[in-house]
């Protein structure tokens, strides 16, 4: 079918704007061009019917374990001569892009991971490398329209901010970023906003619960909307956890915590939905399918989402003044580890033996080539991604019961 048909068929199926429709033939270049037909197919696919304008994007589609030598060659050719047109930030490599060496990563693989972040950057696109762009500046405001991957991240946009995304793949989320636009269609819209499950919690949670919690009702509600009713009100990073086990187990990009989230209030209005009760029980139950053996861990990996600041004040005042056995890497961003190291934080947890790696993360980092065996995490997400994305075997606790001091 020639250009022009396909445009008909396209407009019939969606409006395009004038300024959109040159977009899509070519007027404002070849990458252009190539980025509206991926997001009016994509609209096209899900009935959307026009597009809408984006405030931000975040990229995935980042680490060379990921996307290998033909996603290094797509991101390359595309960088010859696309730019983004909205703040884009990116997510995780696969090192940490200064003390790679010092990890033991291979200096091959390092090497086609810069040429990688390089591309991304001649795009025009915040090498920020965390999946955690909100505690990096990427704050998108409750209403707005973006067009985000990284599910944890999309999880925690539109839940705890409100803001307005699906769970997009890297290429949609990069054409999008280009194009300054995207479909109008799921959580785009008021009508996919709703909750369609009610999960009461009724047990007192701390920590690593969250995640568990997530995982359980991940598994539950698949990509469905869950409503949470908790006993206390959780942090935004005990929130940042749960989304992330949500979005790992199930496809959750959105949820909602009564009396806590910005949308809460009508996510109930105008539907009848289930409900469900979990227990002190249920979670016990969670914890203990999350962990693959009992055995010590080798390797301990927080940060799963990237750390904020105030989890990393908290593991240095773990571990202060201790010598840890195991090794034990703290993910987070290179902006939150300048906060840790103005703080002293990085320096009471690597005078403990501690490290804090920054631009990657226990599951898009080739760790499965280092000379590890058990990895220890306090992150359900990270516990179900490592077995399968290293073939390595987890340990899921708290960090007070993974860790290993020194006498
Ligand atoms: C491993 C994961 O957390 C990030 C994958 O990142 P990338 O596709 O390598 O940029 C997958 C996800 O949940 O989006
Ligand atoms: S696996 Fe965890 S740490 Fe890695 S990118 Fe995803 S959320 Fe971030």
């Amino acid at each position: 079918m020639d250009k022009v048909k396909l445009i008909k068929l396209t407009c019939d199926l969606m409006y395009l704007t004038k300024e959109e429709k040159k977009m899509y033939n070519g007027e404002e270049g070849p990458a252009v061009a190539k980025c509206m037909e991926i997001i009016v197919a994509l609209g096209d696919i899900y009935g959307a019917k026009r597009l809408v304008d984006i405030s931000s994007a975040q990229i995935s589609g980042v680490s060379y374990k990921t996307i290998g030598d033909a996603g290094l060659e797509f991101v390359e050719e595309l960088a010859k001569d696309a730019h983004v047109r909205v703040p884009s930030t990116l997510n995780p490599a696969g090192v940490d892009l200064k003390i790679w060496r010092e990890l033991g990563f291979s200096e091959e693989f390092t090497q086609k991971q810069l040429r990688i972040v390089e591309a991304y950057q001649k795009m025009g696109i915040s090498t920020t490398c965390t999946c955690t762009p909100y505690l990096v500046g990427n704050v998108p405001m409750l209403g707005s329209h973006i067009a985000w991957s990284e599910s944890s991240a999309v999880c925690y946009a539109n839940s705890v901010l409100g803001a307005r995304t699906n769970r997009e793949g890297g290429p949609g989320a990069l054409a999008a970023a280009i194009c300054g636009k995207t479909a109008e269609y799921g959580y785009h819209l008021d009508e996919e906003r709703k909750a369609n499950l009610v999960v009461e919690v009724d047990a007192n949670l701390a920590g690593s619960d969250y995640g568990a919690i997530g995982y359980m009702v991940g598994n539950k509600v698949g990509g469905g909307v869950p409503y949470f009713k908790f006993q206390k009100a959780p942090s935004t990073d005990e929130l940042k956890w749960l989304g992330a086990a949500l979005a790992s187990s199930g496809a959750v990009a959105l949820y909602h915590v009564e009396g806590v989230t910005p949308e809460y209030k009508d996510a109930l209005k105008g539907v009848d939905v289930d409900k469900i009760s979990l227990g002190r029980s249920d979670i016990t139950e969670a914890r203990q399918k999350l962990s693959t053996t009992t055995k010590k861990p080798d390797l301990i990996c927080l940060g799963c989402p990237h750390a904020s600041l105030e989890e990393i004040r908290e593991i240095s005042e773990k571990v202060a003044g201790r010598s840890i056995k195991n090794e034990l890497w703290v993910c987070t961003s290179i902006s939150v580890k300048a906060a840790a190291d103005r703080m002293g934080y990085t320096s009471i947890i690597e005078k403990a033996g501690g490290k804090i790696v920054c631009d990657t993360c226990m599951v898009v980092a080739p760790i499965e080539e280092l000379e590890f065996k058990v990895v220890g995490v306090n992150s359900a997400k990270a516990a179900n991604y490592v077995p399968n994305m290293c073939g390595l075997e987890v340990v899921f606790d708290d960090f007070e019961n993974l860790i290993d001091f020194e006498e």
